[in-house]
């Protein structure tokens, strides 16, 4: 079996940027990662960002945005694909897999949107869980800044207090689910990827749970 590691957190905390310099730090020391994401890239991810992420109105029954219940099966949808065909193909090779988000994702910004905890805990109980999660933490303030300068961003990004939520209901997340640990993500992003890397050595190299 392989490594499952699993980087969370607000829009802009960070999690692409260290995502790809701890599959780096994997691969230089010799071992074969899968760097992925969710939403994926396949025809899934396509649709949630065409119904979900840019609020269109396409195909939608009385103009307003898709119901959240919609919302949150596509994104489990999508993610049953990814744990199919990807990651447990990837792990059952041995390999390290990488994630920048996963169903952590569904319970903080799904359960923000006003859904039931447990209604998504149960739909998302197909979704093996991680080795280890990362949850980049910061506040939503700083985040913000960071994305400003980005030139797609969806409304859905943009809503400060539902990012707010978000970042509550990660905390809260952790006190739930032993395999998450908080990073201070404020500060230098070579200072993150050393706590990152520390807390992987410490986590699943000197005390491995299997
Ligand atoms: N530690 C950091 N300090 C300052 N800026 C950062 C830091 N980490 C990432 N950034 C910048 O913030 C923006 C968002 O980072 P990104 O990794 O894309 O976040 P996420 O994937 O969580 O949305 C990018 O422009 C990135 O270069
Ligand atoms: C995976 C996932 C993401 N999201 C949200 C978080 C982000 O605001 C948004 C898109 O994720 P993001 O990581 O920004 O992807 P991209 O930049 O490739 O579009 O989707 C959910 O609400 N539920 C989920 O299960």
């Amino acid at each position: 079996m392989g490594m499952f590691i699993v980087l969370e957190g607000i829009d802009g905390a960070g999690k692409s940027t260290q995502a790809k310099m701890l599959a780096n730090w994997f691969e230089e020391r010799g071992y074969e990662v899968v760097l992925t994401k969710e939403p994926t890239d396949t025809a899934f991810g396509k649709l949630i960002r065409r119904l979900v992420l840019t609020g269109g109105k396409e195909g939608i029954i009385d103009g307003a945005r898709i119901s959240k219940e919609a919302e949150a099966l596509l994104f489990a949808a999508d993610r049953a694909e990814h744990v199919k065909k990807l990651i447990e193909p990837a792990l059952n090779a041995g390999k390290v897999v990488i994630s920048d988000r996963y169903f952590y994702s569904s319970l903080a910004y799904q359960w923000a949107r006003g859904l039931d905890l447990n209604w998504l805990i149960n739909l998302n109980g197909f979704a093996p869980r991680a080795d280890l999660v990362i949850l980049l933490d910061l506040p939503v303030k700083e985040s913000i800044k960071r994305i400003n300068g980005r030139s797609i961003r969806s409304e859905f990004d943009k809503i400060v207090e539902l990012q707010k939520k978000v970042r509550e209901n990660y905390l809260k997340l952790a006190e739930k689910f032993n395999e998450i640990r908080i990073i201070n993500a404020l500060a230098p992003v070579e200072d993150i990827h050393n706590d990152i890397t520390a807390l992987v050595e410490h986590e699943l190299f000197e005390n491995p749970k299997k």
